[in-house]
């Protein structure tokens, strides 16, 4: 199906000169937990790298202390990177994981905070006791963020089995009642990595496939997310669009941590909903901007077997990275574009000054190259391949002015 460049196209706006531009990406899924691992993977693939890495990382996390300086950390730099709303994997802890909603709500970032559920195959140091202590410690997390924000405006919980493996079926079960019980979104990885989709065929013997073992927990819903989805199979496709399940789609992780390469135009053609996540740190880049750099560049080797029409363009991508995720969020009525009635959750993206490379190099750090010839679209490409986080100079989420720098003339 050849799709209208209209349709998917990105909301952003010309602001003030011809030279900045609003736009609000989503991040759909992120561990806060790993940022000090970004960039730390080595060449391990996703079960060793659980293991090696990551697992030993989160349950440090009972030290409140360490918790509170590296989810500050996070928060600040998200959004300095213009990420205006993050899903959050937090840890097992109920402290540390309200803390981070604590952080999220007062840096005003609008957010999704889940404690992780865990009650096999992890470590004795780091996992659920029990079916029942994962409930009782998923609902400690949501009362508190109903103390922080009654009817969740900024900070919302998300209910996080980590992954099925990890996961008993009375816990999936469990978490999948609370997800119908109070209508909390949920979150969890799918089909990443070829050893993982294995595991899961033994661990749960009885299901078709890996999809079908979440919609047997009743976890497969119009507000679950569903981080990778690297490896479906057609019929999983089908059902996850049955169920209308959204898709975090995590390229740089996927090439990072080798896990393969997600069809997105397929899931796309397909009728799926789809955004980006960074998911740090599998992803090494806490910034929305490279992941969607790094989307159209997954794309263009997924064409390579598949021709042409898998890539996505400039426009799909940042489509994908703003009104795609705030979909998969499930907040599309209020953020993701600028349509009157919306929220005002945006950055601001400064270019180069016009004309600036005729008269020499133009000074200001990190400015993209613009010579006054480029079509507004070629700009716009012009940030997405060579911008960064120098290029955002304010950000707002709903209204409030959450970051900015020299430069910003507010
Ligand atoms: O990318 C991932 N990051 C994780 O932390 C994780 N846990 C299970 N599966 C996972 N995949
Ligand atoms: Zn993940």
């Amino acid at each position: 199906m050849a799709l209208q460049k209209t349709v998917y196209m990105g909301p952003y706006i010309h602001c003030k000169n011809l030279n900045n531009l609003d736009i609000c990406p989503n991040d759909t899924h992120i561990h806060a937990s790993q940022y000090p691992n970004a960039g730390v993977f080595g060449k391990s693939t996703l079960l060793d790298w659980l293991n090696t890495y990551t697992f030993p990382l989160e349950s440090s996390f009972k030290d409140l202390e360490r918790a509170a300086r590296i989810y500050n950390r996070v928060v600040a730099r998200t959004l300095s990177h213009g990420t205006t709303t993050a899903a959050y994997y937090a840890t097992v802890h109920v402290p540390a994981t309200n803390l981070l909603a604590d952080i999220c709500k007062s840096r005003g970032q609008r957010a999704f905070v889940g404690r992780v559920c865990m009650d096999r195959l992890s470590p004795d140091y780091y996992q659920d006791e029990s079916t029942e202590s994962a409930v009782r410690d998923t609902q400690a997390c949501i009362d508190h963020i109903k103390r922080i924000d009654s009817d969740f405006a900024l900070i919302s919980p998300i209910i996080t089995p980590r992954f099925a493996p990890s996961c008993t079926d009375e816990t999936l079960a469990a978490l999948g009642k609370l997800h119908h019980d109070t209508n909390i979104p949920c979150q969890t990885h799918i089909s990443e990595n070829r050893k993982e989709i294995d595991l899961v065929k033994s661990l749960f013997p009885a299901s078709d496939s890996y999809a079908q073992v979440y919609d047997t927990a009743g976890l497969l819903t119009p507000k679950t997310i569903l981080a990778h989805a690297v490896h479906l199979t057609p019929a999983e496709r089908h059902l996850i669009k049955t169920r209308d399940a959204k898709i975090s789609h995590c390229p740089a992780s996927n090439t990072a941590i080798t896990s393969g390469r997600a069809k997105v135009r397929t899931m796309l053609d397909e009728g799926l909903t789809v955004g980006l996540g960074t998911d740090v740190s599998g992803g090494y880049t806490s910034s929305m901007l490279t992941e969607t750099r790094e989307a159209i560049f997954v794309s263009r080797h997924v064409a390579m077997d598949e021709g042409d029409e898998a890539k996505l363009s400039v426009e799909e991508a940042l489509y994908l990275a703003t009104r795609g995720g705030a979909k998969v969020v499930g907040l599309e009525e209020r953020i993701g574009g600028f349509e009157v009635g919306m929220d005002w959750d945006a950055q601001m993206v400064r270019l180069g000054a016009v004309g600036g490379a005729e008269e020499g190099l133009d000074e200001r750090a990190g400015l993209v190259e613009v010579f006054g010839e480029e079509t507004w679209e070629e700009k716009v490409a012009k940030w997405v391949y060579t911008g960064d986080d120098r290029n955002t100079i304010a950000v707002w989420v709903k209204g409030r002015l959450v970051h900015s720098r020299e430069g910003f003339e507010g």
